[in-house]
């Protein structure tokens, strides 16, 4: 349950055949993430984060160059990779219990461990007493720690969070930041969070990639301070240097826009 991968992308390219012709939605990106480590990808909208995501899940296989996880071609969706996404697509049919099981139903997983886990993650997440409760009856930010249980009920290495709080409300959001980090940093989780919200990607991340568009590619790669870090994302915005890393992302993007992607140099 402590296992922790690495994430290994080299030299990857991902060009889009669409009506107009292609379009390089990638280029040539190099990127390490740690066992354990926890990154965000922010970026303007078009820039490439969705498309990374997906091929770190396998979803899709890249243009050109690799990418593996701990030394392991992806070439294919894998167990070891679970996905977390804005909305939570629950099934309303489906108790919240035969909800975080499905994973576990797919891969023919029905042990009594496997059970003993999502019991033990409802509780966790303050789900117990809903075990046996439909969708409808839960509010936005329990749906999401369901969707949440359901994505580390199969015990993925390494988790991809595409926006999993931009439907919430701002409160709702921050508990369930704090709520995440502290999950999957206890379980050694390595994890990758894409966002367009700045002070999220600060308060969660150990490091912050930061891609420009047309064509995607890495412009910067922050590492957060250490006392950043170390806090509660709740209480890392009242950290000092919190404020100073937020204008420095702040003016990338605005010049990434000034320019209208394609900016060479470094911010
Ligand atoms: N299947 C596809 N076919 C053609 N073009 C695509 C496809 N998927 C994405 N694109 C294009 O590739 C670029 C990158 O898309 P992607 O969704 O990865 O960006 P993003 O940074 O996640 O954007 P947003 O922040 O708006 O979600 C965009 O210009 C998008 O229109």
């Amino acid at each position: 349950m402590t296992k922790a991968s690495s994430i290994e992308i080299s030299g990857v390219s991902q060009v889009y055949v669409n009506r107009k012709g292609t379009f390089a939605a990638l280029q040539h990106i190099d990127l390490r993430i740690e066992p354990g480590e926890f990154v965000s990808i922010i970026g303007p909208s078009g820039c490439g984060k969705t498309t990374l995501l997906s091929l770190i899940s396998g979803l899709l296989t890249p243009t050109s160059g690799s990418v593996s996880i701990m030394g392991e071609l992806i070439k294919r969706p894998t167990p070891r990779v679970g996905y977390m996404l804005q909305h939570d697509y629950l099934f309303p049919w489906r108790t919240i219990k035969e909800n975080v099981c499905l994973g576990l139903e797919l891969l023919g997983r029905k042990d009594e461990a496997s059970q003993a886990y999502v019991t033990e993650l409802l509780a966790e997440m303050g789900l117990a007493e809903f075990a046996d409760a439909f969708p409808h009856q839960l509010s936005g930010g329990m749906r999401q720690r369901v969707a949440l249980v359901r994505t580390l009920a199969t015990e993925p290495d390494i988790l991809l969070l595409d926006e999993p709080f931009s439907a919430l409300d701002y409160q709702t959001k921050l508990q369930l930041e704090d709520l995440i980090v502290t999950t999957l940093k206890a379980r050694g989780k390595t994890a990758v969070l894409v966002t367009h919200d700045i002070s999220e990607a600060i308060a969660m991340s150990d490091r912050i990639i930061v891609l420009q568009p047309n064509p995607g590619r890495v412009l910067a790669d922050v590492t957060v301070p250490e006392p950043i870090r170390q806090a509660q994302p709740l209480h890392a915005r009242e950290k000092e240097g919190f404020h100073e890393l937020f204008r420095r992302l702040w003016s990338m993007f605005e010049q990434v826009e000034r320019k209208g992607g394609g900016a060479d140099g470094t911010p």
